[in-house]
């Protein structure tokens, strides 16, 4: 397998906050990634560096062989955490998908012939053709993660890296955004994604990386969910409860209630 992704030996930080220091990470490609870790612990700071858009003080971020830089982060599709969205910018489905089309350079007032029809098939495949002539900021949860997927899609990245793909939708939209980006890993796409569901990864994800300012552990969820890994990830007791294949991860310190007051 040739890596798509490698970072050798790679120190960043924000002025006086190093987030991470000499850090070495290869994913090969066609990988289907998790990476999971406690808030603020550098992961939308790695996809960053991945991106080529963080500093980086010292090392080498390399895609598929090559520095990644600014023509080549052309090759990865990327969204964002959505929470991080301004949904009151006047836009419709559609102008989000073909704003794909024209990374770096302004949206145009007109588009060919040909652009509309990609828009549209891909909106037809994600489920949101009928979606397109909507303000952005009338659709669901659900239908602008499937929006903001087709504008990464459009140009036919080589990766995909997504943060936080399945915060603020419910379980079943989860289910359908994971199954989704399945069926794009599946036709060789390497997908990189962010996530604080751990029980969405162990079940929808073939390998996963626990970081915490640096690689804790990588490998298949069944092997590197342990309590030990995970709670030298987390900082805090995780039990891990094991159901034929199926693993559940909670807090060992659960909530007590006394409901007769
Ligand atoms: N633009 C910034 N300027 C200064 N510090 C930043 C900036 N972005 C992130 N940080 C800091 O860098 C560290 C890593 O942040 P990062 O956003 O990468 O964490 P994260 O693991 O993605 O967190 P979360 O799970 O909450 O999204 C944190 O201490 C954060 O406060």
């Amino acid at each position: 397998m040739n890596p798509a992704i490698q970072l050798i030996d790679v120190t960043t930080s924000y002025e006086n906050n190093v987030v991470f220091t000499r850090l070495s990470l290869q994913i090969e490609s066609g990988r289907f990634v998790g990476i999971v870790g406690p808030t603020g612990c550098g992961k939308t700071t790695l996809l960053k560096t991945i991106l080529g858009v963080q500093t980086v003080f010292c090392g080498q971020v390399l895609l598929n062989g090559q520095p990644v830089d600014r023509v080549q982060s052309k090759r990865i599709g990327y969204i964002p955490q959505l929470e991080s969205v301004d949904w009151n910018f006047p836009v419709t489905v559609e102008d989000v998908i073909m704003m794909g089309l024209y990374t770096g350079r302004r949206l145009l007032p007109w588009q060919s012939k040909e652009e509309r029809e990609r828009v549209e098939d891909l909106a037809g495949k994600l489920g949101i053709y009928n979606c397109l002539r909507q303000h952005i900021s009338h659709t669901s949860g659900g239908q602008r993660q499937r929006a903001f997927l087709a504008r990464a899609l459009i140009s036919n990245p080589s990766l995909l890296v997504l943060d936080e793909p399945t915060s603020g939708v419910d379980i079943k939209t989860q289910h359908e955004v994971l199954h989704l980006l399945g069926d794009i890993n599946s036709q060789g796409m390497t997908v990189i994604l962010t996530t604080h569901d751990l029980n969405a990864v162990a079940s929808h994800l073939p390998w996963v990386i626990c970081f915490n300012n640096g690689i804790v552990a990588e490998g298949r969820p069944h092997d590197i969910f342990t309590n030990d890994i995970l709670t030298q990830t987390y900082g805090s007791d995780i039990i891990i409860i094991k159901h034929g294949d199926y693993h559940l991860i909670a807090n060992s310190t659960p909530l007590k209630f006394n409901y007769d007051r």
